[in-house]
């Protein structure tokens, strides 16, 4: 998705759980034989919804937003919200004060917080009447029902909520300038988390802990062996040079300094997207997850926030953030921090 012009970003937060949890704290049976990562943000006892909810706070502060001028709130996640038949869209709304706005869920696993900031872009660019959005996520992978470590390929998991606020204001003073979005599916992927499960009556009906390790091997051993890392270099090659396109840059753009890699197992980021990456752009990679772990549906966000918290972009640089979840979607946001003179 291009916008027509570029969408303020005003604020980007993370709110992580103080509780690092290394590998050697996990029991023996489910310690993992090749962790990927120095550790994983844990929450003792706050949900999903509960840690969105401070990174809300946290970015309306920033801000000097109230959440009674927010036009629309948007929420992502990919996990349990605590809750068998509710809105967290709602609740997160609510205890922001957001009692104006449009409440939203958006679903699509992983990748769900890019999609809902490309939608809620898309939404204040098509609506005069509505110019301040919040966009949320929150996911938590705790046991009995997940098991962050050894649950599933190529990733492991922590928790976190997260921030974005976007407007369309024209007195906007953004911390960065969003440019475009781009998204790529393939929903002949969408078994790699179904295998060969018949559908259930309930939530894990036929296993008490998800395991998405059974459901990828059920899928991946119908197909050749390199299959899915064929569709994933096409895709991921596909998704970085359509939002280069897209926001008129090249990959050899000396203003385009970073790009920020998804919260993926060191394994898949070193033979997948590191390698990837060196040819499409000159930029330079950031991984922020070695010590978060895989985000769930906040990895977009929670790196617009370590972007900024880091302040990896001098006035003018731009940079790429990536974003991916089962079904599969991949998208990569291009933003940029203001010029002094904006
Ligand atoms: C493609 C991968 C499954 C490959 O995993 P590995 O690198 O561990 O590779 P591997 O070769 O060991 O394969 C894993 C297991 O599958 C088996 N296997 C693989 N291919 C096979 C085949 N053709 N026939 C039979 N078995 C096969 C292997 O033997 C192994 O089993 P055994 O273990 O028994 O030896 C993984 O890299 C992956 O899932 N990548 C995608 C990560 C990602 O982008 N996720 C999206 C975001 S997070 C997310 O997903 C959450 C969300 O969106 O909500």
């Amino acid at each position: 998705m291009r916008t027509r012009e570029p969408v303020a970003v005003m604020a980007a937060t993370r709110w992580l759980p103080a509780h690092r949890q290394q590998p050697d704290e996990v029991e023996e049976a489910l310690r993992p034989a090749d962790p990927g990562y120095a550790a994983l943000a844990v929450s003792e006892s706050l949900s999903g919804p509960e840690l969105a909810v401070l990174a809300g706070r946290d970015a309306l502060a920033g801000a000097g937003w109230d959440g009674a001028d927010l036009g629309l709130l948007f929420y992502a996640w990919s996990h349990y919200q605590g809750h068998d038949f509710w809105s967290p869209a709602h609740y997160v709304a609510d205890r922001l004060g957001a009692n104006t706005a449009l409440p939203l869920g958006i679903q699509q696993m992983c990748n769900g917080g890019a999609a809902a900031v490309q939608t809620a872009a898309a939404y204040l660019r098509g609506d005069p009447g509505c110019r301040r959005a919040l966009i949320g996520t929150g996911d938590r992978f705790a046991e009995p029902g997940f098991r962050r470590w050894t649950g599933d390929y190529g990733v492991a998991y922590g928790d976190a909520g997260t921030a974005v606020l976007l407007s369309t204001e024209a007195e906007a003073r953004p911390r960065l300038w969003l440019h475009t979005i781009a998204t790529v599916a393939t929903p002949e992927l969408e078994a790699m988390t179904r295998g060969d499960d018949p559908a259930s009556p309930a939530p894990r009906w036929l296993r008490g802990t998800i395991d998405i390790r059974a459901t990828k091997k059920a899928f991946l051993r119908r197909l050749p062996r390199d299959h899915y890392a064929t569709i994933e270099r096409r895709k991921v090659t596909e998704v970085i040079t359509t939002a280069l396109a897209d926001a008129h840059l090249t990959g050899d753009e000396p203003r385009l300094t970073r790009i920020v890699l998804p919260r993926f197992h060191s394994d898949t980021l070193e033979s997948a997207y590191r390698p990837l990456v060196a040819e499409l752009t000159t930029a330079a990679p950031v991984d922020f997850g070695r010590d978060t772990g895989h985000l769930g549906a906040g990895d977009l966000a929670a790196g617009l926030a370590d972007l900024l918290g880091e302040s990896l972009l001098a006035p003018g640089e731009f940079a790429l953030v990536l974003s991916a979840g089962v079904g599969f979607t991949w998208s990569c946001a291009v933003v940029s921090r203001p010029e002094r003179t904006e």
